[in-house]
């Protein structure tokens, strides 16, 4: 029965090892980001921005928030609507968190955006998206950062249908690198079309990737994680982890990631790769049923330990 239930928490079961292998390439990246110098600061670990956040969706935000911490970037902040500033703000004391200018439904409104780009300006990271939904000014603040933020613009949630919205040809000259996290759902958005076979949505994924020149996460069963070249499935994970905010929390994790310095294409593979080990453990604990996105930010810690080790 125990062992029943174990494999049920993941899909590489057979496997001897309690967790699937990170891939070869990816160790030193991993152990990089393990070892931290006696006289180490958060600055050294990287700062992230994320937006996001609408009158309904204020948990959205705070989970990508909180996966950023346990995803070791040293400091984050959180720019969301002014209503549910306070409420972000209670999910952990360590969050900062920025309330901007909001229209009439409760999403950022047209004058929350020279703010936006002025907390973007100190970040090395921006995720943009989690629970912000679908207000009018979101798809000039999404065509905003994509030709003007320098960095890593990582797109989730509402940030991906803000861009699905977009001329292709507004989208050609990014100021920096760009990463989109879509569901199934949200890639179908993307693309413009209904694909409902997996390794047919895959193949336009990679081509959608690389003409946007973006490391694209498509999500799900056996996450893809590709730069348009290179395709890469990630092995860990399993069906505990289809429950709300599973996503948000991977994209803070990402964000994270890229932030302490690992190429976008590293940051979205060990990131899935962390996000799925942490989805096991907490399934094992919890059951499939029984588990929250705020548990897999919980197994996070232990996920890195499953990585030390
Ligand atoms: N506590 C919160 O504030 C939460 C807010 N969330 C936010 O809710 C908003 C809507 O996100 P949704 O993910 O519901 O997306 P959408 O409402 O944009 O898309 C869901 C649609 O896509 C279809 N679909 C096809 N394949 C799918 C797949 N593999 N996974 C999911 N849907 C698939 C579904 O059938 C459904 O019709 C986003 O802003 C998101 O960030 C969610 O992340 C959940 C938690
Ligand atoms: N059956 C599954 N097997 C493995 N991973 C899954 C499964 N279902 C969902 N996931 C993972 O859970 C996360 C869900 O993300 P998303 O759909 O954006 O959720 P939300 O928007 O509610 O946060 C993704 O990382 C996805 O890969
Ligand atoms: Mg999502």
């Amino acid at each position: 029965m125990i062992d029943r239930f174990r494999t049920d928490c993941r899909y590489h079961s057979g496997m001897d090892a309690p967790f699937p292998p990170l891939p070869q390439d990816l160790l030193a990246a991993a152990h990089r980001l393990l070892a931290r110098a006696p006289d180490c600061h958060k600055y050294d670990f990287g700062r992230v921005l994320v937006i996001g956040g609408s009158r309904s969706m204020a948990g959205a935000p705070a989970l990508a928030g909180m996966a950023v911490l346990r995803g070791a970037a040293g400091v984050v902040e959180i720019a969301v609507p002014q209503a549910i500033a306070p409420v972000v703000a209670g999910f952990d004391p360590a969050l900062i968190v920025h309330g901007l200018p909001e229209d009439g439904g409760g999403h950022f409104g047209a004058e929350a955006l020279d703010g936006l780009l002025a907390l973007a300006q100190k970040a090395d990271v921006v995720v943009c998206g989690p629970g912000m939904g679908r207000g009018p000014a979101l798809a000039d603040l999404v065509e905003r950062l994509w030709q003007s933020f320098p960095r890593l613009l990582l797109l989730d949630a509402d940030g991906l249908n803000a861009l699905a919205g977009l001329p292709r040809e507004r989208l050609r000259a990014p100021a920096g690198s760009r990463m989109l996290t879509p569901h199934a759902g949200e890639m179908q958005r993307l693309l413009g079309s209904v694909c409902s076979e997996r390794a047919a949505l895959e193949a336009e994924a990679t081509a959608y990737a690389a003409e946007l020149d973006a490391v694209l996460v498509l999500k799900g069963h056996r996450t893809l994680v590709t730069d348009g070249v290179r395709n890469q499935h990630n092995a860990s994970g399993g069906p505990g982890l289809a429950t709300a905010g599973t996503g948000d929390v991977l994209s803070g994790l990402i964000g994270a990631l890229a932030a302490q310095g690992l190429t976008p294409f590293e940051a979205a593979r060990l990131g899935a790769w962390l996000h799925g080990v942490a989805g096991e453990l907490a399934c094992e604990a919890l059951t499939a049923p029984g588990m929250t996105a705020g548990d897999v930010l919980d197994a996070l810690p232990m996920a890195w330990k499953a990585l030390a080790e």
